[in-house]
């Protein structure tokens, strides 16, 4: 064995030489000093059934590559990267307060995993056994430098995983895909996490995938935005299933026999032009301290944080934007154009968009004024056979904001989180439609009449689903602002507040001012229209941190109630699962931007245990600022080692699949249904 190398033998679970305490010391030493945190323990698991893919059942001598520490720190290492730690001059890592744990599905840790499993296959010779790790390996290049890498996978985190000939280094690449010979600088060695961060320069040898003419950005390859822009779309939505293939192997900790074949990823209606919310932003006065009370002296780059430096990238335009978002960087490029003068401060701008819908009558001309608000001078028009849509965009982050999806109108505190692909919203929500209720014919005396809505927000599952439910539907959000906005679009969509009480007939014999005739036509009436609104759903919300919400479902009968699950990046919470498992509904929907938190989160539904639900457990840290899944992290304490009581309540998945809500970048949503699996069936 190489001086520096450490040899940890894998071996499937039954194989007795490799326990579980000695894995995880082994393990612990040749991993980030950040995973050896709770999220790293939750982890190891599924490293070993990463290993256990590869290998093939067999032993694999896994190897790290030697310690980068001796060719140097190199020069620009001011720049933060995921995973990366500061060094100073002796190589030596520099302890940094704000270093935060690398969180469970985090882009560190999806990384992390790709880089594993591809460290291990390449430790397996073409007949499958291990190569003999003594081959020697050239010394890494200097940091700084720039050599020449063949791109051998995609990590799914859109980054290329390359390979320098002559040796098993990995380099990751952003903007590069497999079959790609690219020429990349050396940004830095992360010898404990067995890969080195490199910068895109240019294709020396493009992949079979690759068409540069695709690109539609200027700013392609400098913007951390987008990855896929060089790629046929039919191919990025097949990159995007395989990232929900090998999050489910990597981070669902079950055996590959309970998960189904994944979906193909169903596409965006639009693939460029869709994003209805941009964030750009501009930094502070070059020099000017967090108390300077300088202002810009010119106008600062206005834009988004590049790929390889702090510095702000000056962006004029974003074509994965709408129209609308489009013209309002324009827009706000030219007032901060005359107002730079005004900022002691760095600051983000929100652009989001907004629809005044103005219905036509049935000859085609828009209806007659009074009755509908005048027009804005809007940005961006769009007709259609039955109403005119004036699009403007929203620049403060208290304005209402309203959008449409097919005839369902959602208004929205604008710096809020909603859906930021309106075109794929339609599709989306119909597919949660046709699968939110057990498939006809499947086992299940009662019919399903509720609907529980965890992690509503403004009410989108609610109201696009509630006709479905004559029982009622029930949604949960920790923003107050949210939940006061999901109740207003209950009303404006139709839906009847569940504290209504429900018209009762009038009693015999009762005493009624109005003759009796009159008054049975009144109630009549009035029971005509209650259903009438009914048979759009009924609703109840509650502003919430999202495991309180099973102290209001108790008069719901789990065999007769669908939970739709759609929490933010980090996934669920132990408290929220246990509790999930507890009440037991007959079906569970889990939507997620994460896929990765979602198969960890589905892993545990699915073996009926929250043991394993690590770092994030207890973390009732959210905000409404939060919102969008940058909430941040607790260490999990001891009590989630806890065992839960779930009385063996456990679930089987129907189906998975994605969803592309952000065609360009390397982000899918999933969406995973799962049924309840009843005693007799097991
Ligand atoms: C991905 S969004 C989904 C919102 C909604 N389903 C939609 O599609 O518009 C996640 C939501 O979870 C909410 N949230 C975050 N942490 C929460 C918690 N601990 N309890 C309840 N809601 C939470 C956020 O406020 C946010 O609205």
């Amino acid at each position: 064995m190489l001086p520096g190398r450490i040899r940890v033998f894998l071996r499937p679970s039954s194989t007795s030489s490799c326990t579980p305490l000695n894995l995880t010391l082994s393990l612990t030493r040749i991993c980030h000093s950040q995973l050896r945190t709770r999220a790293f323990f939750w982890s190891r698991s599924r490293f070993t059934m990463a290993m256990a893919a590869v290998d093939g059942g067999g032993g694999v001598n896994y190897a790290p590559p030697p310690s980068a520490g001796a060719a140097g720190a190199g020069p620009g290492t001011k720049r933060s990267h995921p995973g990366g730690q500061r060094q100073n001059k002796f190589g030596k890592k520099m302890r940094s307060k704000q270093k935060k744990p690398v969180q469970e599905g985090s882009h560190d840790e999806v990384l992390l995993m790709d880089v594993q499993t591809l460290l291990a296959a390449s430790k397996i010779s073409d007949d499958g056994a291990a190569a003999a790790d003594s081959a020697v390996q050239p010394p890494l290049p200097e940091q700084g430098s720039e050599i020449e890498v063949d791109v051998v996978e995609m990590s799914s985190t859109g980054d290329g995983l390359a390979k320098q000939k002559g040796s098993d280094q990995i380099y990751v690449v952003p903007f590069a895909v497999p079959g790609d010979t690219v020429k990349v600088k050396v940004y830095r060695h992360l010898p404990d996490e067995g890969y080195t961060v490199a910068d895109f320069i240019s294709v020396t040898k493009p992949s079979p995938l690759r068409d540069d003419s695709r690109i539609q950005c200027k700013y392609f390859a400098k913007c951390s935005g987008c990855q896929f822009q060089m790629l046929d779309y039919a191919e990025q939505l097949r990159r995007k299933r395989q990232i929900v293939v090998k999050a489910y192997r990597n981070f669902s900790q079950l055996p590959p026999e309970l998960v189904p074949d994944v979906l193909d990823t169903i596409g965006s209606p639009l693939q460029y032009n869709y994003r209805t919310k941009l964030t750009p932003h501009f930094d502070g006065p070059p020099g000017g301290g967090r108390h300077s009370k300088k202002p810009h002296q010119e106008m600062p780059p206005f834009g988004f944080t590049p790929k390889t430096s702090r510095r702000i990238l000056d962006i004029e335009d974003c074509p994965i934007a709408t129209e609308t978002v489009r013209k309002g960087i324009t827009q706000e490029r030219e007032r901060l154009a005359v107002e730079f003068g005004k900022y002691t401060r760095g600051a983000t701008i929100l652009l989001r968009e907004s629809t005044q819908r103005v219905p036509k009558s049935q000859n085609g001309s828009i209806e007659s004024a009074g009755t509908q608000p005048s027009p804005p001078a809007a940005s961006v028009v769009v007709e259609t056979d039955t109403y005119t849509d004036y699009k403007t965009v929203i620049t403060d982050q208290n304005a209402t904001s309203t959008e449409y999806i097919d005839d369902f109108i959602f208004t929205n505190p604008a710096g809020a989180f909603f859906q930021n692909n309106n075109s794929i919203l339609p599709p989306f929500t119909a597919y949660i439609r046709e699968h939110i209720l057990p498939p006809a014919g499947s086992s299940g005396a009662k019919p399903v009449r509720n609907l529980i809505d965890a992690y509503s927000g403004s009410g989108l599952f609610t109201i696009t689903q509630a006709a479905l439910f004559p029982g009622g539907s029930i949604g949960i959000d920790i923003a107050e602002k949210s939940i006061q906005f999901a109740r207003r679009n209950a009303e404006l969509n139709g839906l009847v507040a569940m504290s209504t009480p429900s018209p009762s007939p009038p009693r015999r014999g009762s005493r009624s001012n109005s003759p009796p005739a009159a008054a049975a036509a009144a109630a009549a009436r009035k029971q005509e229209e209650e259903a009438a609104a009914a048979a759009k759903g009924r609703y109840r919300f509650i502003a919430a941190d999202a495991p309180e919400l099973f102290k209001s479902v108790a008069r719901y009968d789990p065999d007769e109630t669908v939970v739709v699950l759609d929490p933010p990046r980090k996934g669920c919470d132990a408290s929220f699962l246990r509790q999930l498992l507890q009440f037991a509904p007959r079906r569970v929907v889990y939507v997620s931007c994460n896929v990765h938190t979602q198969a960890r989160d589905v892993g545990v539904l699915v073996r009926g245990e929250v043991e394993d639900v690590a770092a994030n457990s207890n973390n009732t840290n959210t905000s409404a600022t939060t919102a969008e899944g940058e909430a941040n992290t607790v260490e999990a304490g001891e009590d989630n080692k806890k065992k839960n009581k779930t009385g063996g309540v456990r679930y089987e998945i129907e189906s998975i699949r994605g969803f592309d809500f952000f065609p360009q970048t390397g982000h899918v949503e999933g969406v995973a249904i799962l049924n309840r699996v009843d005693a007799g069936k097991e």
